[in-house]
């Protein structure tokens, strides 16, 4: 969702510059955050106590993560981080014996079914969502998650069209499933509200993953870095980083180093109760252009202090 682009604007740079310097998070306490209700946003993140300019807040892993169709060999097909193409093979990458381990909760299940036809409808109408609804469900197949795994997530309103639209891809991946002879007992939740409550979850709630690689320490290199190299290596979707609500100039970042592995900075200052919000969009783009972005892809009309006062 959130881009570096933002990091830029000028009155931002001061901030990060001396924000480097409060990365280490409290070992032994909890993250000083709290999910609560909003006035105007449903839930939102608020901070427990002052969070000083460039603390990290929080990490957090994924619950799932897919890579794009242009990396698929050439990032860990588990946690995204960059692994250097091996010419003689066009396998699916695994960047060390844990991922491949951690990855037994969707692959075993996923090594079993012919994707083509699924994977082959998903590029040719540019959706990447499907990819991790496809995870998910193997996952939930393989018994390692449950049926309702991302319910808690706001879901997206969907239109009649939208799910009409959603019907393809639905009846390819449930016979994937079916040609691979997974028994009907361990399918019985893959109905068609559950594919599109599932996707309307994750239209919402998912994160384009841009690695700023392991040499980039601070906020600003990395910013600079990923500017130039425009690294998207795939999709996840969490859980806490899912609460964070959209602001036009947020006081939080969500940053990716090697991997899919999410970590919460402050951007700026923040006192105690304020609502820690990140940026869902490109915030350099006009006001007009970031309500329509906003308004169409997570339906939403942003009233952030920038967006009223016509910035
Ligand atoms: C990723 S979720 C954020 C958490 C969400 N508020 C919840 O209750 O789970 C994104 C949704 O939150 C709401 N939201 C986020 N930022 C907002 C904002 N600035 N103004 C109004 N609604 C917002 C919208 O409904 C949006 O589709």
């Amino acid at each position: 969702m959130s881009r570096w682009i933002s990091l830029f604007r000028k009155n931002q740079v001061v901030s990060l510059s001396s924000a480097i310097h409060h990365q280490k998070p409290s070992q032994a306490s909890p993250p000083p955050i709290r999910v609560s209700i909003t006035e105007s946003a449903g839930r939102g993140v608020f901070a427990t106590r002052r969070i000083g300019a460039g603390q990290l807040i929080h990490t957090a892993k994924p619950l799932l993560t897919h890579p794009s169709f242009s990396t698929l060999n050439t990032v860990c097909y588990f946690c995204l981080r960059n692994i250097t193409p091996n010419n003689t093979s066009h396998h699916l990458l695994f960047c060390s014996e844990d991922c491949k381990h951690n990855s037994k909760v969707f692959y075993d299940v996923e090594s079993r079914a012919d994707w083509s036809t699924f994977h082959d409808y998903c590029r040719s109408q540019g959706l990447k969502y499907p990819l991790l609804a496809k995870r998910l469900a193997c996952m939930i197949i393989s018994g390692a998650a449950s049926a309702d795994f991302v319910d808690i997530l706001q879901p997206a309103s969907l239109s009649n069209e939208m799910i009409s639209q959603m019907e393809e891809g639905f009846g390819l991946l449930r016979n994937a499933f079916i040609k691979a002879d997974i028994m009907d007992e361990q399918m019985k939740f893959l109905s068609k509200q559950w594919y599109a409550s599932v996707l309307s979850r994750i239209r919402i709630n998912a994160f384009r993953i841009e690695l700023a690689g392991g040499s980039y320490e601070d906020l600003l290199s990395m910013a600079a870095a990923s500017i130039e190299a425009e690294i998207a290596v795939g999709n996840a979707v969490y859980m806490l980083p899912s609460f964070y609500n959209h602001d036009c100039d947020p006081n939080v970042h969500i940053v990716w180093i090697e991997n899919a592995d999410a970590r919460l900075k402050a951007l700026r200052d923040v006192e105690e109760g304020e609502e820690l919000r990140i940026c869902y969009i490109d915030v350099s783009m006009s006001r007009d252009a970031r309500q329509t972005v906003l308004s169409q892809g997570f339906g939403f009309q942003c009233n952030c202090s920038r967006c009223l006062s016509g910035e």
